[in-house]
């Protein structure tokens, strides 16, 4: 059962506030996106990876893949308007039986976790790495007020990997359009489908480079993990 990985990274990291794309920083000498393509690339269960990219973007990106030396790329699409029109190009092309979309912003996710995921979705059908919150969360209204508060228990901050069956996510993908839903992330397509979604636990070092700070908690994690190596 052949395994394939969507990775989005079309986007214009507005909230980063760089002139280059967040997703081709440059860190620790190879930009972010072939920090997180060398994770999948050397998973040994991961078959294929298709890339979205803004179209501008696509000969350069062929360029970077084929200097990184990553031969499990087998398409460089180009992405759309919102991150899960991206997605949707990149399932256009995949091939395998199951999917993993994984933010191409998100270079720490482990082997070990990866792996937790694919025995869980082949088990379930639909999973996704999540963490625990640590924090309280509010329901805020639109005059700032404190609306209500959810059982911290019972929430979680979800990350990706989010896995599935790819003809699943196909399916969820294809009714979302036909409803114009907007969503996040992909697990709210699938659930709009009435499937459950299993949490796995993730890991809290499995950061989304959105904003400037979390450029310096990239390199804390680096340093940590180069440490333990
Ligand atoms: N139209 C889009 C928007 C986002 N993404 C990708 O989805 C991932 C998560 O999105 P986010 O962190 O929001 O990235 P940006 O949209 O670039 O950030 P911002 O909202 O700050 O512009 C990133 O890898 C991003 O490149 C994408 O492929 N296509
Ligand atoms: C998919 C995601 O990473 C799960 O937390 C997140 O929703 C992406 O949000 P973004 O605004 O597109 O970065």
């Amino acid at each position: 059962m052949s395994v394939g990985v969507v990775i989005p990274a079309a986007g214009q990291g507005k909230r980063m506030g760089t002139k280059e794309s967040k997703q081709f920083l440059s860190f620790q000498d190879r930009p972010i996106l072939i920090h997180t393509l060398h994770i999948f690339e050397t998973h040994p269960e991961v078959d294929e990876i298709v890339i979205a990219v803004r179209e501008d973007e696509i000969g350069r990106v062929r360029q970077m893949v084929a200097e990184a030396g990553l031969k499990k790329v087998t398409h460089v699409v180009t992405g759309g308007q919102e991150r899960q029109d991206s997605v949707y190009s990149g399932l256009q092309v995949l091939s395998s039986e199951w999917v993993l979309v994984h933010d191409a912003v998100r270079p720490f996710v482990s082997h070990e976790a990866i792996t937790r995921l694919l025995t869980d979705v082949k088990m379930h059908g639909a999973a996704i790495l999540a963490v625990p919150v640590k924090d309280t969360v509010k329901m805020v209204d639109a005059a700032g007020i404190v609306e209500s508060t959810p059982d911290r228990k019972r929430l979680w901050a979800v990350q990706t990997p989010q896995a599935f069956r790819a003809d699943m996510l196909m399916e969820a993908h294809e009714q979302g359009r036909k409803i114009g839903a907007m969503v996040t992330d992909d697990a709210m397509l699938v659930e709009e489908l009435g499937i459950d979604v299993r949490v796995v636990e993730g890991e809290y070092t499995n950061i989304k480079l959105t904003t400037p700070d979390d450029l310096v908690l990239a390199e804390a994690i680096y340093q940590m993990r180069s440490k333990r190596l």
